[in-house]
């Protein structure tokens, strides 16, 4: 048996599309401003990415570039005043930040109708609470390719491979609201195989090149690999792959590529909860936990 792969890009193009037509009915042109401290280069080539994508749905994307040594008070203050600039819609800070920033103290300073990233407690508790939010976009962004491949999930086992506050947990709380039996994985977790053999629904987010092999999948499974890990290859050049073992096509169900699987998913994920944040702030809708404050 080989697997069927489930690829990213058509469902993110469907995802897109929505987002494109919801931005074309909004008063004003829907902006999303991106910041990123210092240069690690593959933040840089993600956040050129997204700011890319931005602009061919009909968005205005942003990047706001600070040097490596930009203070914490300083990003604060950055954030401050996009916090208070009505034309931008949806704020979104690269991680991870320099080790002399505090993440959660940045996280936390963000106006929660602006968090397309999902992270602020407010949103986070919404989630938890299953309760509208605004989503972190890798989770909720699996969730929408799950659900355009026709795979259930109300009533399946979900075995989760990671309990970041990027993937896992949201993940964790998306899966429940939609009647999953979940079970959250992690480095500590007792006899992992047996843990994901039980799963119907495998998602790997452990950021481990090649953790999850065939004998850890039950036969059929579908499986999602988030994982995105950069190897050194042939000729010294480096490639990405995930956190799924190449041979458990031969096991699985369904599998999702990478690159292009759960990659392009967060991305179109990041624009569509802009143009969510930007109905949200032109009261166009009023479900959400933005709502909620002031
Ligand atoms: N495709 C996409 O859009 C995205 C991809 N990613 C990728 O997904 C991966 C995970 O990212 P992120 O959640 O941020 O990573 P983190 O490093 O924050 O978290 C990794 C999690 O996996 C667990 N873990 C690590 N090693 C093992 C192991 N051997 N067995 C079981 N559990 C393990 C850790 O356990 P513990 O908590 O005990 O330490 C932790 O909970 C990375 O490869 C990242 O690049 C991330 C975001 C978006
Ligand atoms: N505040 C914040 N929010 C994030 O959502 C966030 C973050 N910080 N920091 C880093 C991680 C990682 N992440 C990815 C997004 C897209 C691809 C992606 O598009 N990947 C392509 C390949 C890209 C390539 O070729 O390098 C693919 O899988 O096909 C990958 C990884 C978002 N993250």
């Amino acid at each position: 048996m080989t697997a069927r792969v489930l690829a990213g890009p058509p469902a993110a193009e469907v995802l897109l599309q929505d987002a494109a037509a919801r931005a074309s009915r909004l008063p004003a042109q829907p902006s999303l401003v991106i910041v990123r401290v210092g240069d690690d280069p593959a933040s840089v080539s993600y956040v050129r990415g997204k700011a890319r994508k931005a602009g061919e749905v009909g968005l205005r994307g942003t990047v706001h570039a600070l040097p490596e040594a930009t203070s914490q008070a300083d990003l604060l203050a950055v954030i401050d005043s996009l916090n208070r600039d009505d034309d931008v819609n949806g704020i979104l800070v690269q991680l991870p930040l320099p080790a002399h920033i505090a993440e959660m103290a940045v996280l936390h300073a963000i106006d929660p109708r602006k968090d397309v990233d999902g992270f602020h407690p407010l949103n986070v508790g919404e989630l938890w609470a299953a309760r509208p939010a605004l989503t972190p976009c890798t989770p909720a962004g699996i969730m929408f390719l799950l659900k355009h491949y026709g795979i259930a999930v109300a009533g399946v086992r979900a075995v989760i491979v990671g309990r970041s506050h990027l993937v896992g947990r949201p993940l964790a709380a998306l899966l429940l609201n939609a009647d999953a039996t979940v079970t959250v994985a992690h480095s500590r977790t007792h006899g992992l195989p047996s843990v994901t053999r039980e799963a119907d629904l495998l998602i790997a987010a452990a950021g481990c090149p090649g953790l999850i092999t065939p004998e850890m999948v039950k036969p059929g499974a579908t499986v999602i690999d988030v994982g995105i890990n950069r190897v050194p290859g042939a000729g010294g050049r480096s490639h990405l792959v995930g956190d799924v073992h190449p041979d458990v096509s031969g096991v699985a169900g369904a599998l999702t590529p990478v690159p292009g699987g759960v990659g392009p998913m967060t991305v179109a994920q990041l624009l569509a909860n802009t143009v969510r944040a930007a109905e949200l702030q032109h009261h166009l809708r009023s479900e959400g936990a933005g709502e909620l404050v002031r």
